[in-house]
């Protein structure tokens, strides 16, 4: 497996460490923010996870942070330049996303929709070099994706869905990898495998990961830097160590004190309505 992404990352071992910033972010639609005044450093070489309740805003910000979204106020900073001035092809060659979305393909192979992933980097009508096609391959092994590379993407469960689209985005070779709810479709081999796959990209390539996560368990053992969002804005910023508390994620989801249990990372069940506690 270490052979195998030798050569994906041959290119970027060259780039210095770099990351993305938040600075006095609003971020929303259509001009309105549902998320204010946002701070962030996402560094390169860790791996940042948003976590947080439902509608609080997390795919909101990364939306934003990937410039698929305008913000309503702020800045996004990649690499200590602003986002909105780069250029299309930079912006690809720096950033990319794995969003929850699926994609509509026409006789589209896994291979071709992997290659798609490489365009930042091939000339004015898209033929790829020799380089590009072993990147191909190489992220294609590393994501387990390899095996179905003939196969119609249309035809793909979710879950190798997902993986596909993981490997189009590492293809780019990005500094910035964002990914929305990454683990949403894979079982839980897939999820492990797919956090594993982000760690070491972070940790030997140096790219900046930041991923929203429903699973606490795997925010947990996966992040460096964790961001909780709750109506509207960050509510806490931290390591796992200083965010995964009862005092904090109890808070998070309005859960009952005492809730959640730093030990296990579970989360205790209230008792029945009208037991009185007492069950
Ligand atoms: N396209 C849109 N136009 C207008 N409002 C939107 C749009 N998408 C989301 N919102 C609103 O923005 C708020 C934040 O939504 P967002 O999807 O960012 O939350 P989230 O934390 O990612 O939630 P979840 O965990 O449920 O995915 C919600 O109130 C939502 O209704």
């Amino acid at each position: 497996m270490a052979g195998e992404k030798d050569v994906r990352l041959a290119g970027a071992a060259a780039a210095a460490p770099r990351g993305l910033a938040a600075r006095g972010l609003d971020a929303g639609y259509v001009g309105r923010a549902v998320v204010s005044g946002v701070e962030l450093e996402v560094r390169a070489g860790e791996v940042t996870t948003l976590v947080g309740p439902n509608g609080a805003g997390k795919s909101t910000i990364l939306r934003t942070l990937a410039a698929l979204l305008e913000p309503v106020a702020g800045r996004v900073l990649v690499d200590g330049e602003p986002l909105r001035r780069l250029g299309a092809v930079e912006r690809a060659r720096r950033l990319s996303v794995v969003l929850t979305d699926r994609p509509r393909t026409e006789l589209l192979t896994c291979e071709d929709v992997v290659e798609s992933g490489r365009y930042p980097y091939t000339g004015r009508f898209g033929a790829l070099s020799g380089h590009d096609r072993e990147v191909v391959r190489r992220t294609m092994l590393l994501t387990n994706t390899w095996g179905m590379r003939d196969e119609d993407f249309m035809r793909l469960s979710d879950g190798q869905r997902q993986r596909v689209l993981l490997a189009r985005a590492i293809c780019q070779e990005p500094d910035v990898l964002l990914l929305d709810e990454p683990t949403s479709y894979l079982d839980v081999r897939y999820q492990v495998e797919l956090l594993s796959i982000l760690r070491e990209l972070a940790r030997t390539e140096g790219v900046a990961v930041v991923a929203t996560l429903h699973e606490l368990q795997l925010a947990r053992v996966v992040s460096d830097q964790v961001v909780c969002v709750r109506d509207g804005r960050v509510f806490a910023c931290g390591t796992p160590a200083e965010v995964f508390v009862p005092e904090v994620i109890d808070a998070l989801f309005d859960l009952e004190p005492g809730s959640y249990d730093p030990a296990t990372g579970a989360v205790r069940l209230p008792a029945a309505p009208g037991r009185g506690g007492e069950a």
